[in-house]
């Protein structure tokens, strides 16, 4: 099984409602589906959604970065596979979400030709899981209704953006815990909103009204590391890294300093299969359990964050994986079921994708 053609198309899908947070406004969803062809007819998809403001990538630098990759995996043997997962990550710095859209493809030929789920052939049995869904960022009001709506259609979890503001933010967290019942678990994601002060001003402000998160996702920039300490040792909410923690390196820091409680691993920081894994397993060592998350990406890759969830399933124990259900349609064909907060693996071979309906 012989690589013999790589290429890439967009991929367009509507949103149901615009994706709103302190970094940025989405409308639509626009990713690049890569497509690799082997000379015995399998194909494997592998996907990635550019991210500018977490990951520094456009459409076109992931186009770039993929073309510059291909000519080292034309040719090569899927059997080859730690050569090809070694050509992905050596031509190129950086590009996580271009690299992570290609491993998926990888991965993807691999497990078809091992005829076996993507799942399984990473170890894992797991095949049911709940995520949670992203509550946009707006007035307290329609995110009040948002949440109610959430709710209404069997989420037990929501994931709740904020940060444009720390009063704002008080004032949305206490409107929106008040209007659910308390079996309702809260999510906050400030997407770096805040300064390590203001965290914990914030925090120990709503922890006195007897709110206690899930957890705080991100509230500093994401190079504020001693931020993240200074907050873990003053509050109550546990603390959750997503932008700080793209490689095992950053990862590593953050675990020896003790500065966080959980860790959120996306396909697009780490560049994809392998180092999800890796980092998994690096928590793992340190006792610290992970969230699965996602961009608001396409249904290719989230179902990759999928398998890697079940391959992991004893560290990472939460879910973030709610982009496909935020779409209002799309155009890929898959056995996977995103049914709201249930999602379901099928034991079709790979990730269980069988076409995308415009190529
Ligand atoms: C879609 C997912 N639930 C989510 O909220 N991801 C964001 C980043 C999404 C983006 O801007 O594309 C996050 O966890 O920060
Ligand atoms: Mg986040």
């Amino acid at each position: 099984m012989k690589i013999s053609n790589i290429h890439t198309t967009l991929l367009h899908a509507p949103l149901k409602n615009p994706f709103i947070t302190s970094l940025r406004r989405v409308d639509a969803l626009e990713d690049l589906v890569v497509i690799i062809e082997c000379d015995d007819g399998s194909v494997g998809y592998g996907e990635g959604a550019p991210t500018p403001v977490i990951t520094g990538e456009t459409i076109g630098s992931m186009k770039a970065a993929i073309e510059l990759i291909k000519p080292f995996l034309i040719g090569r043997e899927i059997d080859d596979f730690d050569t090809l997962l070694h050509h992905v990550h050596s031509h190129i710095v950086k590009n996580t979400t271009a690299k992570s859209a290609l491993e998926i493809a990888l991965y993807d030929l691999k497990a078809k030709s091992l005829s076996q789920p993507l799942y399984r052939m990473l170890g894992g049995t797991k095949k049911s899981f709940e995520t949670d869904i992203t509550i946009s960022m707006g007035e307290i009001d329609k995110m009040i209704a948002d949440c109610r709506d959430a709710v209404a259609l069997g989420y037990r979890t929501l994931k709740i953006k904020i940060g444009d503001g720390p009063q704002k933010d008080i004032e949305r967290i206490i409107a929106i815990d008040a209007a659910l019942g308390k079996d309702i678990a809260l999510r906050l994601d400030a997407n770096q909103g805040w300064s390590a002060k203001q965290s914990v001003a914030l925090l120990q402000g709503i922890e006195k009204q007897g709110i206690i998160a899930e957890f705080i996702e991100q509230p500093v920039a994401a190079d504020d590391i001693e931020g993240l300490k200074y907050i873990k040792e003053r509050v109550e909410t546990p603390l959750l890294a997503d932008e700080s923690i793209f490689s095992l390196k950053d990862a590593r820091r953050l675990l020896e300093m003790e500065a966080i409680d959980y860790v959120n691993i996306k396909l697009a920081k780490t560049a994809g299969i392998s180092q999800a894994v890796a980092l998994a397993d690096l928590s793992a060592e340190y006792g610290v359990k992970c969230m699965i998350g996602c961009m608001l990406e396409g249904p290719v890759s989230v179902t990759a964050g999928v398998h890697v969830a079940s391959a992991k399933a004893d560290i990472i124990t939460m879910l973030d994986l709610d982009a496909v259900s935020l779409l209002a349609s799309h155009p890929v064909e898959t056995s996977v079921r995103y049914e709201e907060s249930r999602i379901l693996l099928s034991d079709d071979i790979g990730l269980g994708i069988s076409g995308i309906e415009s190529l």
